[in-house]
Parts: structure tokens; sequence; C-alpha cells
């Protein structure tokens, strides 16, 4: 089925790696481990690689950061909005499955049956992963290659996709799953393998390797090492005079799209100190709530919202917004589709930009080469942004919301593509931060590990 023997590329090497039909593998590993180049690999990518053999089947179904991406930026090329008298809401998603009345079932399992008039561009990041997921499943394949196939799903979606994937092991179909969270090993998988530090460190039954996979996994993430003295001095200074007016205040809020109400009724008041975790199953509205507050949404002047104690819409500039919040999501990772390095991106940050247009002094260039340190990747600083990794990528745009030191840290799914190393040393960070109440933190999740006791209050969309 799969045969791979003397493979050498650019950060990963593999004496020896074979898949027999109707095998399950869970492959598992970190940022820098190799196990981004294996999916490239798979991919069809051929750049500077020499392998003895190299056998693929010839239909593979693969679900990966990269595609996804891919299938993001050809909606943007097919974007009508400017021949429309509304948004293109991109193609539908039906449009993506094959043979939908056969896979009935399977779709409504998913909770996508409802969503399939809709447009590629109006779906949630974790309806988006189902799509896709239900995409390679509905058109068959000879081998099914999910990279990270639990990741942006609520609980209840990771049981279902879990349920199906087993049953498709059943059916014998032979899949590879590339996970990088020991928690996301699925427990029917017949094999598993670890990568690390570019090579094929363990592989074999799962019977016969599972105790050591946890082991060998063990490591540590630069980013825990940081200072909270170093941030110390470089955070905004908080001004107390103003620690009751709160920097976040929404009274009766309310999102939708055309008819579809997302949510109403809303009260949210978020004051210096009142970290906030907001949870609840995909496509309930929690990025629609931050694009509120960030103000993304068009409907961010039509609601009830006081940002840093000024009304939305009251003339305020959203430059001077902005420069209080560091914000990472999805929708900003995606958009990202801009030249600069790794470093160019971290600066970035400073001026609220996508990309840098503007020429950085000698000290915003030197802290954010500190920011490069802190994130364990200063030997990327030159490396072009959209050549990185993805769980590089989001360190980056971790670095680029940091490194102005904001009052309001807003994360929507930060740790969405890292690996368990890197999301406990982030959550660690962050505790410290709210700890020395260096920035309030705004915090969206599916993860109930990243649950933790420093967030004050919680947003339960249902
Ligand atoms: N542009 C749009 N037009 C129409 N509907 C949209 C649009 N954007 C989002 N939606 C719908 O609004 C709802 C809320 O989306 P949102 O992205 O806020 O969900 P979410 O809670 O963040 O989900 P996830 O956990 O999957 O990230 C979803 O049902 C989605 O399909």
């Amino acid at each position: 089925m799969l045969a791979i023997e003397d493979l050498v590329t650019d950060g990963l090497h593999i004496d020896r790696f074979a898949v027999q039909s109707g095998e399950t593998w869970c492959m598992i590993g970190g940022l820098g481990s190799g196990i981004e180049q294996f999916a490239g690999i798979i991919d069809g990518e051929k750049n500077r690689l020499h392998a003895a053999t190299l056998q693929l089947p010839e239909k593979i179904g693969l679900l990966s950061f990269k595609r996804q991406q891919a299938v993001f930026e050809d909606e943007l090329r097919k974007d009508d909005t400017d021949h429309l008298d509304r948004l293109d809401p991109g193609t539908p998603a039906r449009l993506f499955l094959t043979d939908v009345d056969r896979h009935r079932e399977l779709i409504d399992r998913f909770a996508m049956t409802e969503l399939l008039d809709r447009g590629y561009r109006q779906l949630s990041t974790g309806q988006v992963r189902k799509l896709l997921l239900l995409h390679h499943i509905t058109r068959g394949a000879d081998l099914l290659v999910l990279e990270h196939p639990y990741d942006g799903l609520d609980r209840s979606s990771c049981q279902d996709v879990d349920q199906v994937l087993s049953g498709l092991h059943g059916q014998g179909l032979t899949m590879l799953l590339l996970v990088s969270n020991t928690g996301d090993i699925p427990s029917w998988c017949t094999h598993l393998a670890v990568f690390k530090d570019g090579r094929l460190a363990l592989q074999g039954l799962r019977s016969d390797v599972f105790p050591e996979v946890v082991e060998l996994l063990r490591g540590q993430s630069s980013l825990s090492q940081v200072a909270v003295d170093d941030l110390r001095q470089e955070a905004q200074v908080v001004d107390r005079s103003k620690a009751d007016i709160p920097l976040i205040q929404l009274r009766n809020g309310f999102a939708h799209y055309g008819e579809i109400e997302v949510f109403s009724g809303l009260d949210l008041t978020v004051k210096q100190g009142d970290h906030t975790l907001i949870t609840g199953p995909n496509g309930c509205g929690k990025s629609t709530l931050l694009q509120l507050i960030i103000g993304d949404h068009p409907l961010c002047y039509r609601n009830d919202l006081t940002l840093f104690g000024r009304r939305r819409g009251s003339g305020e500039s959203i430059w001077d917004l902005k420069q209080q919040m560091g914000i990472v999501s999805a929708d900003l990772h995606r958009n990202h589709r801009v030249s600069g390095s790794a470093l160019a991106i971290i600066v970035s940050g400073l001026f609220d930009s996508i990309g840098l247009y503007t020429k950085p002094s000698a000290a915003q260039q030197r802290l954010g080469y500190r920011w490069l340190e802190r994130l364990g990747l200063v030997e990327r600083a030159a490396v072009p942004f959209r050549q990185l990794s993805f769980g590089e990528q989001r360190l980056i745009l971790l670095g680029r919301a940091l490194i102005k030191a904001p009052p309001l840290l807003i994360l929507d799914e930060p740790t969405h593509g890292l690996d368990e190393n890197h999301r406990m040393a982030l959550l660690d960070f962050l505790e410290r931060i709210a700890d020395e109440q260096l920035a309030t933190i705004i915090y969206v999740s599916h993860r109930p590990d990243e649950y933790r006791n420093f967030f004050k209050q919680r947003v339960q969309f249902h």
C-alpha cells in the first residue's frame, strides 16, 4: 500500500516505513519533529527529496492545513462580490461532497445537513473542518491521511468523527492520522509511530509501543522559559486610575447573518483582570462575538458596545483600539497571505498590519528577535512566513500579538495546530501574564485541558 525506504529530505530522514492495506496508523510528532515534512511527502512535494523507495497509493484523500489553506485561497480567487449586490458566500457546501443522497446519514451525524446550501465562506472554523473531512470520506480513497483531524472540533464532534473513522477502519479502509497531542491518539488505531528530531524514532503495533510513545514525546518548549520580568518592562503602562472602566462592555449584544440569528441578548463585561474563557459547540457564535469586539464584524456599530470606555461608533479610530489588543484567530491566520519573513510578521504586530510596510527601527527589530528567541524560532527568522509549518506560523502569530504587550489579549483557538508541549507552555505563559496582571485575556478553546483556573469568568454558548 505505502512503502518508504532510505528517504532523506529537508528536516526528515526515514530508514524504512511501510503500511499494509487495512492498517490504521496514528503518527505523532510535535513542532520540528519532521511530521509536517511527512505530510508534505504524502502531498506529493518532491523538493530536494531522495528516496530508495517511495511508493504511494494512487487515490489518497489528504486533509491537511496546507490543503485547507489552498481551498480558502481558491475560494478567494472565485470571489464574485464585486459583480453581485451582496457578499459572495462562496461555493455551496454540498458541491464539496460526492453523492450526497447516499451519504445522508453520515452528513447528518456531522450536523452538516442544514449547512449544505451555505457557501464555504459562511461556515465556522469547525464546520469547514467537518466539511473537508466529509469531502474526502464521501469521495472515497485508497488511503485516507488526516492531519490533526480533531483540531477545531467541539467535544461531541470529536466523538462523532472518532466513531465514523472507527467505522471506516472496521470496513477495512487504510488510514494515517497525523496528530501532535497524545490525547488525540484514537483507541482503534492498530499501529503507532513517533516523529522526533527529524526521524521516525519509533514505530510498531500499538500494543507493543504505546508505553514508549508518551515517554518519547515528553519535551520542552522554549516558550515556557520566557522571563516575566522581561515582559513586565515591555508591557504597556496600565493606567490604574481607569481600573474600574470595563475594557469591554456589551449590552444586549446580537449578531445575525441575513435572516439567520447567531445570538441575541448577550451581556458581557470584561474589566481589567477578568480573564474570560469562551466555550460552546462549533458554529454557536464564539468567533462572531470576538469579531464584534475587534471591529471585524459589520454589526459592531449597531451593537451597544463600549471598548476601553468609548462607545463604538462615537468617532473613535479602529487603529487606536487595535493598538490595545493582541489578536490571534483562524481568520487572521488564513488572511496572512503575505510574503514577509517570520521576523517581519512578528514586528508587524507593532503596526497592526498584515505584513510589514514600515521600516522598523533597530529597537523594534531587536524586540522582534527577542520574541523569536522566546518562541524558539530564532533560526527561522529569515524564512518566509508562508514556508513555515502551520504550527510555526501559529507561534509567530502569537509573537505578533504579544510583541506590543497589549492590555487586552484576544485569543480565538490560539493553540490550533500546536503540539502538547507548546500548548501547555503557552497556557503556563498566559497564566503568568494573568498572575502579574500584565494583560487581560479572552480565550476561546474546545480543549478542556486548557480551561485553567486563572480564567475568572466563562461565557458558555449553547
Ligand atoms: N458570513 C457568514 N454568513 C452566514 N453565516 C455565517 C457567516 N459566518 C459565520 N456564519 C455562521 O454563523 C455561525 C457562527 O459562526 P462562528 O464562526 O461565530 O462560530 P464558532 O462558535 O466560532 O464556531 P467554531 O467552534 O467552529 O469556530 C455559524 O453557524 C456559521 O455557519
